[in-house]
C-alpha cells in the first residue's frame, strides 16, 4: 500500500509569527482528516524550529527546501542534515526547479543531497519535471529519466518521496490535466527499482482540481506551494474527497 503524502512548500514566504498564526487556523480544521495521509509543512529555515514546538501531538511533519551534502564546513548560506534533525525536520525537498535554475542544482549535487537526507534519517523529496519547452518537443519522458536515473545513483528507494512538477505548471495557474500527470507518474514508476515509493504532483494544486488529482491511481500526494500558504486552502486539499 503507497502512503498519501500532502506536503505545503512555503518557499520564501512566512515569519515565525506568521507560521503560528497558520497553525493556530490550520490545526482545528484537520477534525475529519481521514487516517493515513501524512502532512508535511516545508517552511523557511527560520520557520522551522518554532513549528515543530507547536506541533506537539499534531499530525503534521515538519519538512526543510534544501540541505547540504556535508555535515559541515565553509558553505555560507547552507544548512546541514544534522541541523535540521536537531529542529525536528522529517521531510527535505531535494531538486525544486527553482533550487535548480536559480541556485545552481545540477542532477550531481541532488543525488549527493538525496544521499546526505538519507544518511542523517531525514525522508528527501525528489523533485523531477519538465519546462514548456521540452514538453512541447515531446522530450517530457527523457528529461525525467535522466533526473530519475542520475538522481537517485546510490539512493535508497526504501525511504524516498518523488514529485512530479512540471515546471510550466508552476505557480502559472495552468494545471497539468489529471490523466496526463498520472501518465508521467506511471511512466517514473516504471523506473523504479521500488514501484511503492510515493509519488506526488506539484504545479498549481488548489482546493478546486484537488479531488480530480488526487483520484487517479497513479497519484500518491501533493507538493503545492502557493495554495498551501492559507490554512483554509491548504485544510482543504489535505482534506480531498475520494470518490
Ligand atoms: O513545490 C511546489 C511547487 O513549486 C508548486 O507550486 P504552486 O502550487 O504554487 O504551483
Amino acid at each position: 500500500m503507497r502512503k498519501i503524502v500532502i506536503a505545503g512548500n512555503w518557499k520564501m514566504y512566512k515569519t515565525q509569527g506568521e507560521t503560528l498564526d497558520f497553525l493556530r487556523h490550520f490545526l482545528g480544521q484537520l477534525a475529519d482528516t481521514p487516517d493515513g495521509r501524512e502532512i508535511v509543512l516545508c517552511a523557511p529555515f527560520t520557520a522551522l524550529g518554532a513549528l515543530s514546538k507547536s506541533l506537539h501531538g499534531a499530525r503534521i511533519r515538519v519538512g526543510a527546501q534544501n540541505i547540504h551534502w556535508l555535515p559541515e564546513g565553509a558553505f555560507t548560506g547552507e544548512i546541514s542534515g544534522d541541523m535540521l534533525r536537531e529542529l525536528g525536520v522529517r521531510y527535505v525537498i531535494v531538486g525544486h526547479s527553482e533550487r535548480r535554475q536559480y541556485f545552481g542544482d545540477t542532477d550531481e549535487t541532488v543525488n549527493l543531497r538525496l544521499q546526505a537526507a538519507q544518511k542523517c534519517g531525514l525522508i528527501p523529496i525528489l523533485c523531477v519535471g519538465e519546462t514548456k519547452s521540452q514538453r512541447d518537443a515531446g522530450e517530457t519522458e527523457a528529461v525525467i529519466t535522466t533526473q530519475i536515473e542520475k538522481g537517485l545513483v546510490d539512493v535508497d528507494q526504501n525511504n524516498l518521496v518523488i514529485a512530479y512538477e512540471p515546471i510550466w505548471a508552476i505557480g502559472t495557474g495552468d494545471t497539468c490535466e489529471a490523466a496526463d500527470a498520472n501518465q508521467v507518474i506511471g511512466g517514473i514508476r516504471k523506473l523504479l527499482k521500488n514501484p511503492n515509493i510515493t509519488i506526488q504532483y506539484g504545479g498549481s494544486v488548489k482546493p478546486s482540481n484537488v479531488d480530480e488529482l488526487m483520484a487517479q491511481p497513479e497519484i500518491d500526494g501533493a507538493l503545492v506551494g502557493g495554495a498551501s500558504l492559507e490554512p483554509e486552502s491548504f485544510a482543504r486539499i489535505v482534506n480531498f474527497q475520494c470518490p
